[in-house]
């Protein structure tokens, strides 16, 4: 990267690289944590590289997301020394090899742990609650009574473990991961040969086992040497390791520079945390932003279990539209406006049946993330083919429609039944195919296109989508009890019977092509004005309210778990913005609200504006 400023803590990571002594920077947000990561890594190439290699051991670098992967095996020139990965795919192919222990982790400690769990649930009465989780633990002692000889254990990357079919989701794979760091010196110690550096970024997301595991194979001055790069205040997911230590020995260092915000953000910042006193730095020091709060009286909610009804929810949004006026930020495109959840966004965009039905009763919580993601089975080839495949048409973009047909459409790709046709031909029959479709989307039922689409042989259907498709729609009333395993087929029912007129706005929000973005949504980003909307109606109460993390003493006090959440969250939302930051806070006390967050210091006078319904 050009013009790099360097760092008191960069130098402090060099001399821990020097010296083999294991480290974890805390650095609060914009500070550039990759950028240190990635210095480090460079260091140790240039330094320790080739004797490395000439030992046959390489670099450990552990991240969070795929992208993240990408991002930085391209900015080390995808060189072989390093084992860039995230933490899921890094622990299997370090432990797939250990079967016999893997086997001995699930028989004495994961799947026992689940059986338990599920027991604490059973009082032993007879409530839904406490059938289902006994019928859990008797499957769980079933199959584990049937693994005596179970050998194989392969990782499938999903959401659940299948333990009789020797598969471990995600969870699992972290729980006998940590059981091998914690309990097994020889996996431990082969490990640390094989990586003398291992390097963890966003180590406040890792679980709570495996930096206790690291933490063990990184102690005392001397390779092996683990490095953790992190920011605690922004672990927005319950259950990992928030504050992370380094190894015994290790050296902590805090990283001070905001290389990202103007300085009036900046200072909000660093009212709102204590931890870390940050130092406006490099180009951002000199930029002149600006903080504002708008206290917007709140309606009391009318809708069912305490949420707003449709039209509370519109007039909620028209104030957060005249707020977003007075600054004449209307219709500007670098503009990016943050919800806690997303039936506010799905309103406002047009998906909000969609979205509702994707996180109501039908819909477990993998077919909701998966919603979450564009990725659920039902929205796959919306989302993947035939939504693109009109824009593009629409666009005229005859180069995109053959793309997309050649790597998604069973009858255009390279081995399909249309795959010796000129390229002419090609398009006149996609144009035709794509002209049906288009023509059948206004009046047709989401069923009705997807059927269409299957007939032309335009979309890829997943095998659990054709069978909903081939089966008759559910006839009797769901139970959530008695259908829990089954509820998938009341979630694509409702959704085949759908108008596909949602289908569009959803794909615009999916494909990140709208100024909203949901706050979990946004970690890592950066954005120059941003406006952070709390309504906490909107939210699930027990798990957020900003009314009482940042008013307590107007509207009461926060949980401990609302007030660890909540102010994780908002300093990661304040902390995306490089120049502007905005706070809408919905309030049935605004005149109190204000008062209280003037005296707390948090803002000054002329930043607090205050709307109350009557305006
Ligand atoms: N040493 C540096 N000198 C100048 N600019 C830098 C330096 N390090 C990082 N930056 C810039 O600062 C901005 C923030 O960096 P980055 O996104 O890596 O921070 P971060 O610590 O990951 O933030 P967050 O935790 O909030 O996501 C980026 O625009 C980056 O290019």
């Amino acid at each position: 990267m050009p013009n790099l400023i360097p760092t008191q803590a960069d130098q402090q990571v060099a001399q821990c690289l020097e010296e083999g002594r294991s480290f974890a920077m805390i650095a609060g947000a914009g500070a550039g944590k990759t950028t240190s990561l990635i210095s480090a890594l460079e260091h140790v190439r240039k330094e320790f590289g080739s004797s490395l290699l000439k030992q046959g051991q390489r670099v450990a670098c552990i991240t969070y997301t795929k992208r993240a992967v990408a991002v930085i095996r391209e900015r080390l020139g995808f060189d072989e020394l390093f084992e860039v990965s995230t933490l899921h795919s890094f622990l299997w192919g370090e432990m797939g090899r250990f079967q016999v222990d893997i086997h001995e982790a699930l028989t004495h400690f994961v799947i026992p742990k689940h059986i338990e769990s599920a027991r604490d649930k059973d009082n032993g009465g007879a409530s839904k609650t406490a059938i289902a989780a006994r019928q859990k633990a008797e499957k769980l002692e079933g199959e584990l009574e049937a693994l005596a000889d179970a050998s194989a254990w392969a990782y499938d990357d999903s959401n659940f473990s299948n333990f009789s079919e020797g598969l471990l989701g995600h969870d699992d794979v972290i729980a006998v991961a940590g059981y091998l760091l914690g309990e097994k010196s020889v996996f431990r110690r082969i490990l640390g040969s094989r990586y003398p550096f291992i390097f963890v970024d966003e180590a406040q997301d890792t679980f709570v086992s495996i930096v206790e595991g690291l933490n063990e194979l990184g102690a005392g001055v001397g390779l092996p040497l683990v490095g953790y790069f992190g920011d605690p205040w922004q672990q927005i997911y319950d259950g990992r390791a928030g504050d992370f230590s380094p190894p015994e020995e290790g050296l902590s260092i805090t990283k001070t520079e905001n290389f990202r915000c103007s300085p009036q953000v900046v200072g909000l910042l660093n009212a709102f945390r204590t931890d870390v006193e940050q130092v406006p730095s490099g180009k951002a020091a000199d930029i002149e932003g600006s903080v504002e709060m708008v206290l917007v009286e709140a309606e009391t909610p009318e809708g069912p279990r305490r949420t707003y009804t449709s039209e509370q929810r519109d007039r909620a949004l028209q104030k957060m539209d005249q707020a977003i006026e007075s600054w004449g930020w209307t219709a500007r495109e670098d503009v990016t406006l943050l919800f806690l959840v997303r039936q506010m966004i799905a309103r406002r965009l047009g998906f909000e049946q969609l979205n509702s039905l994707f996180t109501g009763d039908f819909a477990s919580s993998r077919a909701q993330d998966d919603f979450e993601a564009g990725d659920h089975v039902l929205v796959r080839p919306f989302i993947k083919l035939i939504l693109p495949l009109i824009r593009a048409q629409q666009d005229g973009d005859q180069r995109r429609v053959i793309d997309l047909l050649r790597a998604n459409s069973p009858s255009f790709s390279a081995d399909g039944p249309n795959s010796n046709l000129s390229l002419g031909k090609m398009i006149e029959l996609s144009r035709n195919a794509i002209e049906k479709l288009e023509a059948t989307w206004a009046s047709s039922t989401v069923k009705e296109v997807l059927l269409l689409a299957q007939d032309l042989g335009l979309a890829r259907m997943p095998n659990r989508l054709v069978e909903h498709l081939s089966r008759d729609p559910r006839s009797e009333a769901f139970d959530k009890e008695l259908h829990s395993q089954e509820k998938g087929d009341w979630l694509a029912d409702a959704f085949f019977a759908m108008s596909t007129e949602e289908l569009s706005p959803y794909f615009d929000f999916i494909s990140e092509n709208t100024p909203f973005s949901t706050q979990h949504g946004v970690k890592g980003e950066e954005y120059p004005n941003v406006v952070v909307v709390f309504d906490d109606v909107e939210a699930r109460w027990s798990h957020y309210n900003f009314n009482k993390l940042l008013t307590p003493r107007t509207i009461g006090e926060p949980t401990e778990g609302q007030f660890d959440r909540g102010r994780k969250l908002a300093y990661v939302c304040f902390s995306r913005a490089e120049l502007n930051l905005r706070i809408l806070l919905f309030t049935p006390s605004p005149a109190d609200a204000r008062a209280e967050l003037l005296s707390k210091g948090l803002f000054e006078d002329g930043q607090i504006k205050v709307v109350s319904l009557a305006a």
